[in-house]
């Protein structure tokens, strides 16, 4: 079955729309993890408008503590600033079990594309060998249609398929938005990578991506997630993932 791992940007950044501690991310997580959610992600940004360093630090404890997989996912290549010490330095701390790497620019509202692995392979390989020296399995984030065999080049573990366009397709009705995923995920997968996928899936569009791509490893999946857990609430929402997941197994 494929895993679920729950992005928990949202509520951090609920929580820092007053500056305390409520919502609680540690709290989120717990109830998320306790109604059968395989992980935990985050993604913070060096602005730290939602996840911040002492979150990852907090979580990646947790995780640690119940046996699951923290995953966290930044830019490498992100200058450090104060609170957030670069994505390396923070992995080196935080030792997630797996790093996401994801090519966003400082300034970016939302991740919205993968790595162009012809143009940044090169500078890639030192990230991926020094995530992978520290145990973290490594991800990239990657475009439907991208040459995803270059990743397998330079030592990634896993590709994180950038859903976002089939998302914004399938919402539009259109019948073959993950044609692009798919063919990606089969020449993945026959460089010998794992295949991920996430951003803006929903419990409206889990079950046809996974229709259409079979064999995924892992979803992160939070916007959409903390988003229906308002009317749902976050245990009922977990636990409506997991049944979608386990139906496309
Ligand atoms: C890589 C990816 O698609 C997610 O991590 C997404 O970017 C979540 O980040 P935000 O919550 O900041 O939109
Ligand atoms: N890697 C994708 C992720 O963690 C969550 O993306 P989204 O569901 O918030 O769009």
């Amino acid at each position: 079955m494929t895993r679920l791992s729950v992005n928990l940007n949202k509520v951090a950044l609920l929580r820092n729309a007053r500056g305390g501690g409520e919502p609680d991310v540690l709290e989120a997580a717990r109830t998320c993890l306790d109604a059968g959610a395989h992980g935990i992600t985050v993604h913070p940004r060096p602005d730290a408008r939602h996840a911040r360093s002492d979150d990852v630090l907090a979580l990646a404890a947790l995780c640690r503590q119940r046996g699951v997989e923290f995953n966290l996912e930044g830019n490498p290549f992100a200058a450090p600033r104060p609170g957030y010490p670069g994505f390396l330095a923070l992995c080196a701390e935080a030792r997630p079990r797996q790093a996401t790497l994801v090519p966003d620019d400082d300034g970016q509202l939302t991740s919205d594309h993968g790595f162009d692995f012809a143009r940044d392979g090169d500078r890639l390989r030192p990230p991926v060998a020094e995530l992978r020296a520290l145990g973290c399995r490594v991800s990239l984030f990657a475009d439907a249609g991208a040459a995803v065999e270059q990743a397998a080049a330079i030592g990634a573990d896993r590709i994180e398929l950038y859903t976002g366009p089939f998302a914004e397709a399938h919402a539009r009705g259109g019948g073959t938005a993950a044609r692009g995923c798919a063919e990606t995920a089969g020449r993945a997968r026959d460089a010998g990578l794992g295949v991920n996928a996430g951003h803006d899936l929903s419990q409206a569009n889990l079950g046809a991506f996974l229709a259409a791509v079979p064999g995924v490893l892992e979803v992160s999946i939070g916007h959409a997630l903390i988003g229906e857990a308002l009317y749902a609430g976050l245990a009922p929402t977990v636990e409506g993932y997991l049944r979608l997941l386990d139906a496309a197994r």
